[in-house]
């Protein structure tokens, strides 16, 4: 209780102290006069915002006031309003101010509770970190200008340094300067709480006494401008009537819009990024899209009073919590001297010395270069921290609006650059370890092996674009040139883990395509996508007719295509030289049974079994029945997934066996089997095998060794593909 109290009472100094120099801010110049008005405009708007955004928020301690951001481009608009309408009376830009700062309110609140309705708090992770700190540094230049150009007499436009250090001027902004200075410095080496009320209180007491002892008096004072003085004492605010706001020149505030709608983009980055630093300050976590609901209300209520929103500072609240601000309390305590200063602090203001207007905002300029451009040539990337001085530039040479243009189009760059060091190459493998899942022959297996080099098998991922694709492009090209590795024959591309193939890729596809068809290259494409594929064609990369280019529903399918291809040169399939079916697998098992004169009992007790191609031999989940054997043809085993999808898991040629699994688990298959090409299967059923183990335990025990032997092998096999695979990663 203490400690929220004491922390809401300097907290609320604070924001008094801000909504006075940001209302001298925004209405200096031609609306001078005026500045009692906007002081207290932002004095209401303080209230405002600090007692909703507490009530609302999602983190009880929060300390919610104007936002700095906002506040020169305010002061930037009040200028363009001012310059545009060079006929009219003081009131009536007055009220164009007003009318602007109100609309503004009311559609930030829109967009506000908008995006935290639609829970869209989280897009501001996708702006990059150097473009909102070039906003950010930027926004401090402007704070700069801004609070120089309060300084009456000072004109920047042209800049004259020798006016700026005139007797008068430099009396002006220097203490001013100094206050800064010591609000920036001494809180980072002295931590006790009193510290920020202890340099206010400080600075103007020392001012008063340099008063005292130069014997100026407080008319003196206040007519060589270094008091606000002349502050009405009906108060400083007052609702504007519905006839007042009519005299605002609506094609003025129109003209305002480009500019206001930048603002709005930026308010919201902000908001987020400030309510980022509050989790940090706070420990935990806020509910973002709580917080922007929060901001929309009070800048909506603010708005209807004509006044100006705002959102928690992460500063502020690293502040209040250092000060022990744990509670609600701090909010309301806030609110409560806020609407203090406007019902009665209109005398009080007359003495505000006109050094802190322009410390204030001074303040905020040195905490944004000094983490936005000192701090961050240590923290960011060369490129990156160029990308934050350009839109600070920019934003001091030619404006805010084209800043942020800059800092658009810099942020897309950035991502191209960034997305593009990203490769899309997930692995490069060849063909002497990647294998299709056909079970070759071990004779088969060490052709594939030897000849392994002619494929480069690239498995690719993520967005292909132009960026990545020209990567992609340039590591394939160098691999084909290379003359110290055999040369390459086949160009595998899988795209199974590709998440999109941009319009802006299929150019470095051409360029491929051209290369492979110059080499005489094969390239195999698989796993595409039916846009992906559309996208290849429309760009003559994939053309049906080409007999360089191949398309395959999956590596798998595009592997075994490719050794095939190798093992019809290398490897002439010996299609077992006129055999019958029968003789062939005979001569098969003879080979590898431990007993070969087993093999014509064994064939005796077997059923032919024809399949043609695309035939299912059984399903998966089917009752077992009994074993086969492959004597011709090609059958695949695949599983049948719940979304309609086949796994192709293994492809058995001559000599290998099918539902072994069944046999000695006996349970219901655990896949089905599929002909590839037209195939003849020997089958041993389940009751001829029984008979046998009863009758002819010798012949049942060459089998059972086989089938043995075989396993064995399958699984030395997949282990090889295994560590040569995870060795790839
Ligand atoms: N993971 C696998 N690898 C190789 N072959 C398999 C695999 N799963 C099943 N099979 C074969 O496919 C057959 C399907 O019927 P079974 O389960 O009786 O016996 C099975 C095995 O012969």
């Amino acid at each position: 209780m203490i400690s929220n109290s004491i922390a809401g009472a300097i907290m609320g100094l604070l924001t008094v102290t801000s909504a006075v120099s940001f209302g001298a801010l925004i209405f200096s110049g031609e609306l001078e006069p005026y500045m009692p008005f906007g002081i207290g405009l932002l004095l209401f708007s303080s209230v405002i915002i600090s007692a909703v955004i507490s009530a609302l928020s999602s983190y009880p301690a929060i300390v919610a006031t104007i936002a700095e951001v906002t506040v020169p481009i305010f002061g930037l608009i009040a200028r363009q309003i001012v310059t545009a309408m060079p006929d009219a009376s003081v009131e009536q830009k007055l009220m164009t101010v007003v009318a602007t700062l109100a609309i503004n309110s009311l559609v930030t609140g829109i967009i506000f509770l908008g995006l935290g309705w639609f829970k869209l708090g989280s897009f501001v992770r996708f702006i990059p970190y150097p473009v909102v700190g070039g906003f950010l540094a930027g926004i401090g230049a402007l704070l700069l200008v801004a609070a120089f150009q309060t300084v009456s007499g000072l004109d920047l436009e042209p800049f004259s340094l020798a006016a700026f250090f005139q007797t008068n001027a430099v009396l002006q902004w220097l203490p001013g300067a100094l206050f800064a200075v010591a609000m920036f410095v001494l809180p980072q080496r002295i931590t006790h709480v009193l510290v920020y009320p202890g340099i206010i209180a400080g600075t103007v007491a020392l001012f008063y006494a340099a008063l005292a002892v130069t014997g100026t008096s407080i008319a003196d004072a206040t007519e060589r401008g270094w008091l606000l003085g002349n502050v009405p004492s009906d108060g400083l605010y007052r609702f504007v009537s519905f006839a007042a706001i009519q005299q605002a020149d609506w094609n003025v505030i129109i003209q305002q819009i480009p500019t206001l709608a930048a603002l709005w983009l930026v308010s919201a980055i902000a908001l987020l990024l400030h309510c980022n630093g509050v989790e940090l300050v706070a420990s935990r976590d806020l509910d973002l899209n709580q917080e922007l609901k929060a901001a929309g209300i009070a800048s909506l209520l603010a708005g209807l009073g004509g006044g100006v929103g705002g959102f928690a500072s992460a500063g502020e609240n690293a502040l209040s919590h250092q000060l022990g601000a744990r509670g609600r309390l701090v909010g309301w305590i806030v609110a409560a001297l806020c609407l203090a200063m406007l019902l009665g602090g209109a005398s009080l203001l007359s003495f505000f010395p006109k050094f802190i207007l322009i410390g204030m905002p001074l303040l905020i300029t040195i905490e944004f270069f000094n983490e936005w451009l000192y701090e961050a040539w240590f923290k960011f990337a060369r490129a990156d921290y160029a990308i934050i001085l350009l839109i600070v530039i920019v934003t001091v040479t030619v404006g805010f609006l084209q800043a942020i243009g800059v800092g658009l189009v810099a942020a897309i760059v950035l991502f191209v650059i960034s997305y593009s060091r990203l490769t899309v190459i997930r692995r490069i493998s060849n063909g002497a370890y990647h294998h299709s899942n056909v079970l070759w022959t071990s004779d088969e297996l060490e052709t594939l092996e030897a000849q392994g080099n002619q494929a480069y098998i690239v498995e690719l991922q993520g967005l292909i674009f132009f960026g990545t694709a020209n990567k992609l492009l340039n590591q394939v090209r160098d691999r084909i040139h290379d003359e110290q590795l055999p040369p390459v024959c086949y160009v595998i591309l899988d795209f199974r883990m590709v998440r999109d193939l941009d319009a802006s890729a299929v150019l470095s596809f051409a360029k491929l395509k051209q290369v492979a068809t110059q080499k005489q290259i094969h390239l195999v494409y698989t796993h595409l996508s039916t846009q992906a594929k559309r996208r290849l064609e429309q760009g003559e990369c994939l053309e049906e007719a080409d007999p360089f280019c191949h398309l395959f529903a999956d590596l798998d399918r595009g592997l075994e295509w490719y050794e095939g291809k190798v093992l019809q040169q290398y490897h002439p399939l010996c299609e077992d030289q006129g055999l019958t079916p029968e003789a062939a697998l005979a001569a098969h098992l003879k080979a590898d049974f431990s007993d070969p004169k087993q093999v014509d009992r064994l064939m005796s007790c077997l059923e032919v079994c024809h399949l043609a191609e695309g035939e299912y031999l059984f399903h998966q989940g089917d009752p077992f029945d009994g074993l086969y054997f492959v004597a011709s043809g090609q059958v695949s085993v695949v599983l049948n997934f719940s979304d309609e999808q086949n796994k192709r898991i293994r492809t058995y040629t001559i000599g290998n066996t099918i539902g072994e699994m069944g046999l000695y688990r006996r349970t219901a298959r655990m896949a089905s089997v599929v002909a590839d090409k037209p195939s003849t299967l020997y089958f041993l059923s389940a009751e001829t095998f029984e008979r046998i183990e009863t009758s002819d335990p010798m012949l049942a025990s060459n089998i059972h060794r086989f089938i043995v032997a075989l396993l064995a092998e399958r699984l030395q096999h997949r282990e090889n593909e295994l560590s040569h695979l995870l060795e790839s990663v």
